[in-house]
């Protein structure tokens, strides 16, 4: 394929990594993490990430979110090319377009359920009713909305990440990225938590990045890739 072609691709994804690699030295050694990641992602398609630990599924997210850079290749978030960006052209970006959830939520334990989901909204410019009613929505959606005045110790482990997901899809981004989030839940739980994101997801046509060891979870996503010798590569289950 030609450049424009590519870029034509590339155009209509939700997420692409394009040829991306990421290194780390220890010591005297270099640890090739990525080594040439080429991964694309369609907009309401839920993708699995299974891979034994260790691999660089964390690193990934974490360039795929524009929370680190690459050492080399390109990150294009709804077509655009992330790496010809300035800093504040990306935390844009990252703040409008990507939602994070992690294997442990990082709600703000001072607020409410519903004042947490407020927050990004608020951030990106909305007025306070408007956030309030959105998150209102979303948490009703979650069936959380009778928990919506909450603060996160007075939640379970699976309503926080509920309030987790809420949270990172409020600003409606075009991906999300979650790192592990039902790892420390039991498996009714996560089954619980994923059947909820999942309803979210279709219904919202986010692009959807999992990493989880779960298999029964990773089974019932639209496919699984995984990492293996610094790349991406599909996973069959
Ligand atoms: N900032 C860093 N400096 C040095 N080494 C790093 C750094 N970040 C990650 N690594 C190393 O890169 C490798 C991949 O780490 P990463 O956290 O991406 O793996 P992972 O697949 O998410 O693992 P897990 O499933 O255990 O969370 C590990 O060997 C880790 O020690």
């Amino acid at each position: 394929m030609d450049q424009a072609a590519v870029e034509t691709a590339l155009a209509s994804t939700a997420l692409a990594l394009v040829d991306v690699t990421r290194s780390f030295s220890e010591g005297e050694r270099e640890l090739h993490i990525l080594r040439g990641v080429d991964f694309a992602i369609q907009p309401g398609e839920m993708v699995a990430l299974v891979a034994p630990s260790g691999t660089g599924k964390s690193t990934l997210l974490h360039i795929a979110g524009l929370l680190e850079h690459p050492d080399s290749g390109d990150v294009y978030v709804g077509g655009i090319n992330c790496a010809e960006l300035d800093d504040e052209s990306r935390t844009a970006i990252r703040r409008n377009d990507v939602g994070f959830v992690y294997q442990f939520h990082h709600l703000l334990p001072e607020f409410t359920a519903l004042e947490n989901i407020m927050m990004p909204q608020m951030i990106a410019g909305l007025a306070k009713s408007e956030a309030a009613a959105r998150a209102q929505e979303l948490l009703d959606y979650m069936r959380m909305g009778e928990r919506s005045s909450h603060r996160p110790s007075e939640l379970s482990g699976g309503e926080q990440q509920r309030v987790a997901v809420a949270r990172a899809v409020a600003n409606a981004p075009r991906v999300l990225l979650l790192d592990e989030p039902t790892g420390n839940l039991d498996p009714e739980t996560a089954h619980y938590v994923f059947e909820a994101l999942q309803a979210l997801v279709r219904a919202s046509g986010v692009a959807t990045l999992f990493a989880t060891h779960n298999m029964e979870i990773a089974g019932r996503m639209d496919r699984c890739v995984t990492l293996k010798d610094g790349h991406i590569i599909p996973l069959a289950l």
